[in-house]
């Protein structure tokens, strides 16, 4: 009852409101089951036909469709590896199905038919970031303001899943692929609950990543050290990216950088950080603004998780119209190769190139020579090395921190 009572709140049928009828409670009642029967969402997607599938994720194939009562949806058929419980699964849907946000896709709800687990979401019309944002040249339409309100609903997303919904969730997979853009370009952050889906103690799947190759904090690549401070450089990251219209993995730089955040990095210490800023963009006469973002992306990609801002902090100085952030010190951002020690002072990483030269480790394996984002999978065997309190990351990777 007082579960029902708490549902009503936000929907101003409080529990101190005369005249509530049965039919009000049973409805609520119903609309918390988020269950959808199997042969509502065959007809919503035309029996899961190939035209209506809108891409292949780790997780399972995605199909967009339309329910009988006219709502769009996405519906997301998990691949069948998944050997959690029926009733670990259907809690945990219930659970996500609560995080609600402007800035984080709407989980609707879920199915179970025989061996099969399906996730419907709300379907998200124009795609995610990555398909906009890295064409060249860029539409008119991607001028600074929409850009700015697009980095600025997803710090807000970020931190409504790290500070402000129910318990603290750690997305572990933020990059321009899983923000989605709404019909008005608000983004929408996508797969953020995903891992909650999967026991940890899963064998790998084959396609199932721990996380995205040039997206990943440097000591949680390297040594399985997962915080929020994961999330705020891939967040840092997302920035640089759609700044620069260049992807963080990408080589194609003519320039003597390691990738993307190096180079923005380098170009700010020499009082030049306009330089990355994409061509449609530079003729924006936002300069101030977008040399602000540079730098908030740049504190995101400190190597030190501790120096890092949390997501609060973010919003604030993102929202901040006027006035600079020069009196922040901005240090070496992660590189993916170099080396991360154990700080003497207290829990946490420093890499070694925040007091020495930059040493890259003799293993090159999460370096990003390919040019394409390449993705990361742990297998048993290959689990990284963990330090002692510290969150491993797990075969089956992105199960989020909740505290
Ligand atoms: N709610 C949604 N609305 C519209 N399109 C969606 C929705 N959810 C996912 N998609 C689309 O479905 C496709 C597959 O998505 P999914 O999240 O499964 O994989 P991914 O992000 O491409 O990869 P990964 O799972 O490895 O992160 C993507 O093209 C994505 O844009």
């Amino acid at each position: 009852m007082n579960f029902v009572m708490n549902l009503l709140k936000p929907l101003k049928l409080g529990s101190g409101k005369e005249g509530q009828s049965e039919e009000d409670w049973n409805q609520i009642a119903a609309q918390e089951q988020k269950h959808f029967s199997f042969e509502s969402l065959v007809a919503a997607t035309k029996d899961f036909h190939h035209t209506h599938k809108l891409g292949q994720g780790g997780f399972g194939s995605v199909y967009r469709g339309k329910l009988n009562d006219g709502r769009e949806i996405a519906v997301k058929k998990l691949s069948l590896t998944s050997i959690q419980g029926k009733k670990e699964f259907v809690n945990e849907v219930k659970l996500l199905a609560r995080v609600q946000h402007r800035n984080v896709v709407n989980l609707l709800g879920y199915c179970i038919h025989g061996e099969e687990k399906l996730l419907v979401y709300e379907y998200v019309i124009n795609q995610s970031l990555e398909k906009h944002f890295f064409k060249s040249p860029r539409k008119e339409e991607l001028n600074w303001k929409r850009l700015h309100d697009i980095i600025s609903g997803i710090a807000k997303g970020l931190l409504y899943l790290h500070e402000e919904s129910h318990s603290c969730i750690i997305h572990r997979d933020i990059k321009a692929s899983n923000i989605l853009l709404d019909e008005k370009w608000v983004p929408k952050i996508a797969d953020f609950g995903m891992a909650r889906l999967f026991p940890e103690n899963q064998t790998h799947v084959n396609t199932r990543i721990v996380g995205t190759s040039g997206y990943m904090a440097p000591e949680y690549m390297m040594h399985g050290y997962l915080s929020k401070a994961a999330d705020v450089f891939s967040f840092g990251v997302v920035v640089l990216e759609l700044i620069s219209g260049r992807r963080n993995s990408s080589i194609n730089l003519d320039v003597d950088a390691h990738n993307l955040v190096d180079w923005a990095y380098k170009q700010y210490k020499k009082g030049r950080s306009l330089e990355i800023v994409e061509r449609t963009l530079a003729a924006s006469e936002a300069t101030d603004q977008i040399a602000k973002c540079i730098q908030v992306g740049l504190l995101c990609v400190q190597s030190n998780p501790k120096l890092r801002p949390d997501m609060g902090r973010v919003v604030v100085m993102l929202s901040r119209k006027h006035g600079t952030l020069d009196d922040l010190q901005i240090s070496r951002p992660g590189l993916p190769g170099v080396r991360y020690r154990r700080s003497h002072h207290g829990q946490g990483y420093s890499s070694a190139s925040d007091s020495q030269s930059l040493s890259h480790s003799t293993s090159n394996t999460y370096g990003s020579s390919s040019g394409v984002s390449t993705r990361t999978t742990t297998t048993t065997s290959g689990t990284p090395s963990t330090p002692a309190g510290a969150t491993p990351a797990r075969d089956r990777g992105k199960r989020p921190m909740v505290s």
